[in-house]
C-alpha cells in the first residue's frame, strides 16, 4: 500500500508525530525530555499548514546537533560530545519574503548503527543539509558516500545544501574552502561554510532552505523563479579569516 505523500494532510502530520512520539529517545544531552517532546509534537500537530521537513545528515561528530540547537535556540552546545541516537526534530516558524513556512527540522543520528533508521525519513524529506566537518577529513571524503545513498533513498527533486560546518577552528582547519566548493559544484549543489558555535551562516543556510521550499509550494505567476544557488551565493559570508 502506498504512503500518502509527505506533508500533505493533517493525518500524515499526526502520524508523524505520533511515531515521534513512539521512537522518541532519551535526550542525547542526559536530560529527560520525554514531556517536552511530547507536547511539543502535539502542538506541532494542531497547527495546519503541514510544516515543511528538513533533514540534517552526515557524518557523527560534524555538528549536526549543535546546528540544529544554534539555529532553534540561538546557542552553541558547548561541552562534552554527546551522539545523537537514532532521530530527534525540531519545529520552527521562519518568516519568509512576509509569508509564514513552518519547518520541522529531523536530527539523524550519524553513526553508521542508525542508519537503517535515517533510511525510512529520506524520502519525505522536502531539503536534506548535508554536512562534513572542516576539521575533520574523513568525514568530508564520506561526501560522495552520502550522495549516493541521497541518490538512492530520497525524493528526486529534494532540495539539497552542502554545509562545511566549525568553520571557527580555523587552526584545525584540514579541508580548503576551495575544495568544499569543487566538490559542491561538481555535484551541483550549494555549498557554505558554517559554524554552530559562531552562528556563521546558520541562520542564512536554513533561511535559503525554506525560501527554496516556499517559492516552490506558491508558485505564484508572476514571481520572479527563485533561484538557490544565486542567492546562496549573494548572500553567504566567510569566516572572516581565510576568504581570499
Ligand atoms: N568548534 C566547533 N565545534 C563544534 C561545532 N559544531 C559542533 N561542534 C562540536 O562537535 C561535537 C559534535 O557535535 P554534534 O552536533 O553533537 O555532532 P552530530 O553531527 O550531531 O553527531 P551525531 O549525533 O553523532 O551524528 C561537539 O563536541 C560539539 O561541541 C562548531 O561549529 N565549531
Ligand atoms: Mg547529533
Amino acid at each position: 500500500m502506498g504512503r500518502e505523500k509527505p506533508g500533505t494532510s493533517g493525518a500524515w502530520t499526526k502520524l508523524r508525530a505520533a511515531a515521534a512520539l513512539q521512537d522518541a529517545p532519551e535526550h542525547p544531552r542526559g536530560h529527560r525530555r520525554d514531556r517536552v517532546h511530547q507536547s511539543r509534537a502535539r502542538e506541532w500537530c494542531l497547527t495546519s499548514p503541514p510544516p515543511l521537513q528538513v533533514m540534517l545528515v552526515g557524518d557523527s561528530g560534524v555538528g549536526k546537533t549543535c546546528l540544529l540547537v544554534r539555529f532553534k535556540d540561538g546557542a552553541f552546545l558547548a561541552g562534552s560530545f554527546i551522539s545523537t541516537v537514532g532521530i530527534d526534530f525540531r519545529n520552527k516558524v521562519l518568516t519568509v519574503d512576509g509569508v509564514k513556512v513552518k519547518l520541522q527540522i529531523w536530527d539523524t543520528a550519524g553513526q553508521e548503527r542508525f542508519r537503517s533508521v535515517t533510511h525510512a525519513y529520506y524520502r519525505d524529506a522536502h531539503a536534506l543539509l548535508l554536512l562534513y566537518d572542516v576539521t575533520n577529513k574523513a568525514s568530508f571524503d564520506n561526501i560522495q558516500a552520502w550522495l549516493t545513498e541521497i541518490h538512492e533513498y530520497a525524493q528526486q527533486d529534494v532540495v539539497l545544501m552542502l554545509l562545511g560546518n566549525k568553520v571557527d577552528s580555523a587552526q584545525d582547519r584540514v579541508v580548503k574552502r576551495e575544495d568544499g566548493e569543487k566538490l559542491a559544484k561538481e555535484y551541483g549543489v550549494p555549498f557554505m561554510e558554517t559554524s554552530a558555535k559562531s552562528g556563521l551562516n546558520v541562520e542564512l543556510a536554513f533561511t535559503a532552505i525554506a525560501k527554496e521550499l516556499k517559492h516552490r509550494s506558491m508558485k505564484l505567476p508572476n514571481e520572479p523563479k527563485f533561484k538557490l544557488h544565486d542567492y546562496v551565493k549573494k548572500e553567504v559570508r566567510g569566516s572572516g579569516c581565510c576568504r581570499s
